[in-house]
This record gives C-alpha cells, sequence and structure tokens, in this order.
C-alpha cells in the first residue's frame, strides 16, 4: 500500500535575517508514522519542527523560501488561516508548559476557544484526552485542582491531553521528554506509540537511542541541512553519508 504523505516539505530553505538556518530541505512526512529529527545542537532541528506549524511567524527577521505541503496544501500560502493550521498542527515544547489553571480548564480551554461551551460536550472531551494522554486515572480524582502541582512527567502528558482536545492531525514534539525523568520519559515514549495509530508525529530528540527506539523514520541534520532520512532501522544500521555514520557511531557531536 502506498503510504500517505501528510507533510511534503520541497526545497525549504530558512533564514534568519542573513542568517542561513536551514538549506534545501526536502523531507516527506508520512502519516501515522513517527518522524524523528535528530542532529547537534544548532543544527536546525527545532527551527525546522516550527516552519511544520508557522510558529517561526512569530519571530521577527524571518524568511522562508519553498513550499510545505499538508495534505497537498501550501501551508504559506496567503489566504492560510494560521490558527486553523496550528489546531491540524500541534506542538508540545521541551518545558511543560500548563496554563496556571486546573487541570480541567487546562484541557477545555482549547475546544472553548473553538466555541464549544456544552458543559457536557467539555466533559466528554476532557476525559477522552486525558485518557488518550495516558492521565486520567492518575488526574481523575483532582480535575478541579491547580495543573501546575502535577508532577513534570504528568504536566508534559496534561500539556499533550490538551492538544488532543482540539482533534489536531499531526503532533510536533521539541524534545518532549528532555525535562523528565527516566520513567516519565519512558511513559512519554510509549505513549506517543500509541498515538501514532491516530495522528502523525514528528518528535525532535537530542538522544539518538530514544530515536531509535521510538521513531519509524529518522531525518539528520547537520549545519542547517538534512543530510540524510529514511527508515530509522536502516539510517543506524547502514546510514549512507558518511556524516551520518560519524555522528551515529559517537565520531561526532
Ligand atoms: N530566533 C533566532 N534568531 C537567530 N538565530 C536563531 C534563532 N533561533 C535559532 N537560531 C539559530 O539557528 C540555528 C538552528 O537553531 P535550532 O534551535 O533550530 O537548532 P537545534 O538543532 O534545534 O538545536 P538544539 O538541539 O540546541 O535545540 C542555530 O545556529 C541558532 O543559533
Amino acid at each position: 500500500m502506498e503510504e500517505h504523505v501528510k507533510i511534503a516539505v520541497k526545497d525549504l530553505n530558512l533564514y534568519y535575517k542573513d542568517f542561513h538556518a536551514l538549506r534545501d530541505i526536502n523531507l516527506d512526512i508520512k502519516a501515522n508514522k513517527i518522524t524523528a529529527l535528530i542532529g547537534p545542537s544548532g543544527c536546525g532541528k527545532s527551527t525546522f519542527l516550527r516552519t511544520l506549524n508557522r510558529m517561526n511567524d512569530l519571530i521577527e527577521g524571518v524568511r522562508i523560501e519553498g513550499t510545505v505541503l499538508l495534505d497537498g496544501h501550501d501551508i504559506y500560502a496567503p489566504d492560510v488561516d494560521v490558527v486553523y493550521l496550528r489546531k491540524r498542527v500541534g506542538m508540545v515544547f521541551q518545558r511543560p508548559n500548563p496554563f496556571p489553571m486546573s487541570v480541567y480548564d487546562n484541557v477545555a480551554y482549547g475546544p472553548r476557544v473553538h466555541g464549544i461551551k456544552n458543559k457536557r460536550l467539555l466533559d466528554e472531551i476532557v476525559e477522552r484526552s486525558l485518557r488518550d494522554a495516558a492521565l486520567w486515572d492518575e488526574v481523575q480524582d483532582r480535575l478541579f485542582k491547580s495543573a501546575l502541582g502535577l508532577s513534570g512527567g504528568q504536566q508534559q502528558r496534561l500539556c499533550i491531553a490538551r492538544l488532543l482536545a482540539v482533534e489536531p492531525e499531526v503532533l510536533l514534539m521539541d524534545e518532549p521528554s528532555s525535562a523528565l525523568d527516566p520513567i516519565s520519559t519512558l511513559k512519554i515514549e510509549e505513549l506517543i506509540q500509541v498515538l501514532k495509530k491516530d495522528y502523525t508525529i514528528v518528535i525532535v530528540t537530542h538522544n539518538m537511542q530514544q530515536a531509535a527506539r521510538v521513531s519509524d523514520i529518522t531525518a539528520y541534520f547537520l549545519n542547517g541541512e538534512l543530510v540524510e532520512w529514511g527508515t530509522t532501522d536502516e539510517l543506524f544500521t547502514r546510514p549512507k553519508d558518511q556524516r551520518t555514520e560519524d555522528y551515529i557511531t559517537g565520531r561526532f557531536g
């Protein structure tokens, strides 16, 4: 069966003022797969991730050339509704950033912004999202307490629940477990595996073992270039480019 390309990136270049941060990137992000972006610090992984839902628009002096097609439609076209785009392509950050409000209100926030007021429906969405983020059992008796009282790992799963509540199609994760302990990291990794049934996931990780454990496809970035991408298995066992080999064998980076 032909795999559906959810996001097709073609000849993408990005400049921070005069600094050329991404160079001629071409990458297909496949539906219902986990794509890991790896590479040494400063190579452009986060910058690239942010091009996929136009988060770089918020940074002054950024210029982008090339195309990013979501289901075949250019997300940089002038008529694109960026708020709707970011609902379809949601993002989780390095440090969990729950809002200073209750667990319930964190998850209900997005649906409310999108106009849902019915209490029963909101209850349903909150429960479903928390279940899907593997957090319900731990928070069901503290839904109306502050989210800031949760552990770091719980907060990160809450941030994932908050995303799921607006029914995104693509989840962008920028080192989602780098601030977490090993057990919380494992929970996030297990969760990501489950979520790929319903979502397309792109994850930035510093940690090569994590990329090897969780992803189907890995892309290796270096100095703003996409050196190589392919199935995770192939990239880690039979890299095509010497630079990839140097990195994964620890000779560099
Ligand atoms: N807002 C910005 N203005 C100017 N330069 C930036 C900005 N953000 C990132 N850069 C530069 O772009 C390059 C890529 O940065 P980016 O954060 O995307 O890399 P990264 O691979 O995600 O790094 P890390 O793993 O350390 O987070 C770096 O040289 C960085 O200094």
